[in-house]
């Protein structure tokens, strides 16, 4: 029926309601948590360098926390801070009572090495999921502390309703913190699992038959609206600044929205379920902690 119709569109799939609406679950979780064991649930969030992104993103990431119930512990540390220190603060901070949740905003200046950062973070503290420990978990099945911004993805993907058993998913990017666990996601909830990624070949081939898109390469516009399926469902990741200062996607939004069924836009769709994600992990962090 679709192919008669030229002047269809997509449905909103809706990331800042949705995650209204979790962090509102949150926060009744967290109070009731706080009044039983005599304390709210802890995120330390840890910044190094003055990148003014990172502190919006961190900023954001606090203000969330508050309003959701959990306490936040901010570390902002200068540029010139040097491993051996970063090292000292997460030990300090894996062995503090009050905190159940770990987050050293990334990236990091270059003479620190991310990897060894992120292993030293003890992993039932690691709300990022981010711990080869917690990929490791998700990989055989018995996820533990899940990757954000996948996660939330899952749950946009989840309001949607559809069963997801056999869908042709394409997730376009293989990074460490998107495509890769994305791809994990998808597999533990039995959907058929296609990654492309800077040395794919025909990108265009691997979109014309997904019913489900992840645009996770952080390319604006990588994907051309009418290259996708009519129906499927499309997840954009990516986020960046227009010359004017708007903000858009990896996917052409417009063109996009004639053909898919349901579609995220930016701002409004991951970015705000990846911060109540990690909000919901401290949570389930601090449950771990208190043996609740
Ligand atoms: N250890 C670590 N964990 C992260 O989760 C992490 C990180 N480092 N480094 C940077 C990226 C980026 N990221 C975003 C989260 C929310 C929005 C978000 O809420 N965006 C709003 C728009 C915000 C705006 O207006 O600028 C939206 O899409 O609607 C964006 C980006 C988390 N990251």
């Amino acid at each position: 029926m679709r192919s008669h119709m030229n002047s269809s569109t997509a449905k909103i799939l809706d990331g800042k309601a949705l995650a209204a609406r979790m962090r509102e679950e949150i926060r009744l979780e967290a109070d009731q948590l706080a009044s039983k064991h005599g304390r709210k649930p802890g995120l330390a969030v840890i910044i190094v360098g003055n990148d003014p992104a990172s502190h919006v993103y961190v900023k954001n990431k606090k203000i969330g926390c508050e309003k959701a119930g959990i306490h936040s512990f901010s570390h902002e540390l200068s540029a010139d801070t040097s491993q051996q220190h970063l090292l000292g603060l997460i030990t300090e901070l894996n062995n503090d009572p009050k905190v159940d949740g770990i987050l050293v905003q990334l990236p990091v200046p270059d003479h620190i090495n991310s990897e060894v950062i992120l292993e030293a973070i003890d992993p039932g503290k690691d709300v990022d999921g981010f711990h080869p420990y917690n990929v490791g978990r998700l990989a055989s099945r018995k996820p533990a502390l899940r990757s954000c911004t996948p996660y939330g993805c899952m749950k946009l993907l989840e309001e949607t309703g559809i069963d997801l058993h056999g869908k042709e998913c394409v997730i376009v990017g293989a990074s460490n913190i998107v495509g890769r666990p994305m791809a994990l996601e998808l597999l533990l909830v039995g959907a058929t699992v296609t990654v492309t990624h800077r040395f794919s070949k025909n990108l265009r081939s691997h979109i014309e038959r997904a019913e489900i898109i992840i645009a996770a390469a952080g390319k604006q516009g990588l994907i051309q609206g009418e290259w996708i399926k009519p129906g499927a469902i499309v997840v954009d990741v990516g986020i960046h600044r227009r010359e004017d200062g708007s903000l858009t996607g990896d996917v052409e939004f417009e063109e996009a929205s004639k053909n898919a069924g349901w579609i995220t836009p930016v701002p409004g769709g991951v970015g705000p379920m990846t911060i109540t994600m990690l909000l919901a992990n401290t949570v389930q962090a601090f449950k771990t902690h208190v043996g609740d």
